[in-house]
């Protein structure tokens, strides 16, 4: 079933647009995180999400697609905390966490990826999995041995400061940090960005992996139909609002789509490649 939830933009056929917000809002119910109604901007008076709904069941990993500056990255600033909201609600577990800051945040089980800068360079690969617990010190040992099991250039390659490694390298060690704290969200911000099409592969195998594991994840990408393969299910964001939901298999056979982002994308992606 295709579920839209509002477009601002109208380059969506109204076909795609039938299901109501309320239906949305009824799939969303018993979710692991879910938000209603999200409005967040960095300057006052513009709003860069507006009014904007989505939810992640427990287990799903949600892909979020969308022409550049549709506010994919501000969505996941919004949930993590980086960014005031202005409007609506967010909950985990049906509990209220729109107020809360990152770090309490990270201590109720949501993880975050950034983009960018996303490791610390001159510390060894060890002592940024240690910053990722630095609120648990105790436990580095058991979760260092477990985050390592997914990914185990970690291990072996623990006294390497991580600003001598690739681009995928890093983004394996700043995954890995992500995962210290035993998150059961993780929130990915482009993870594929800037990495040769081998790395691109890779780090969505280990999504899954990380998926397996039991850890349901949100994963913004520029890399939309690698993205929507992988995907239980994806949001198509376009100008702060999440305009199509659907699952990742739907989306990426669904003409409109194609047309709009994947076709658009997939150029892209192979002029970087
Ligand atoms: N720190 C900031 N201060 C002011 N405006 C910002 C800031 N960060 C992002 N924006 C603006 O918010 C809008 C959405 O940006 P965002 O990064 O969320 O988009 P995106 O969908 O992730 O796009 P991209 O694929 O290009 O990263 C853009 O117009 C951007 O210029």
């Amino acid at each position: 079933m295709s579920t839209g939830t509002g477009s601002s933009s109208g380059d969506l056929s109204p076909a795609q647009l039938a299901a109501t917000p309320a239906e949305h809002a009824r799939l969303a119910e018993g979710a692991l995180l879910r938000a209603d109604d999200l409005t967040a901007g960095y300057l006052p008076g513009v709003n860069i999400l507006d009014r904007c709904n989505f939810y992640l069941s427990e287990g799903e990993i949600v892909g979020i697609i969308g022409p550049n500056g549709a506010g994919k990255s501000t969505l996941l600033k919004s949930l993590f905390g980086l960014i005031p909201v202005r409007g609506g609600t967010v909950t985990l577990r049906g509990a209220s966490i729109t107020a809360a800051q990152a770090h309490t945040l990270v201590t109720l089980g949501v993880g975050y990826v950034p983009q960018t800068n996303n490791v610390f360079p001159t510390l060894t690969i060890e002592e940024n999995l240690q910053m990722g617990i630095y609120l648990r010190p105790r436990l580095f040992a058991e979760r260092f041995a477990s985050v390592t099991e997914l990914f185990p250039m970690l291990r072996q390659r623990r006294t390497t400061k991580a600003g001598a490694l690739s681009g995928g390298e890093r983004q394996m060690v700043a995954m890995g940090r992500a995962l210290m704290m035993d998150p059961s969200v993780l929130l990915l911000d482009e993870p594929s960005a800037g990495l040769s099409p081998m790395f691109q592969d890779e780090v969505f195998v280990r999504c899954k992996k990380i998926n397996a594991s039991g850890v349901s994840i949100i994963m913004v990408e520029q890399n939309a139909r690698r993205c929507l393969q992988i995907c239980d299910r994806g949001y198509v964001l376009d100008q702060g609002r999440n305009a199509y939901t659907d699952t990742g298999s739907n989306l990426l056979h669904d003409p409109k789509v194609i047309e709009l982002y994947l076709g658009t994308l997939a150029g892209r992606n192979e002029a970087r490649g």
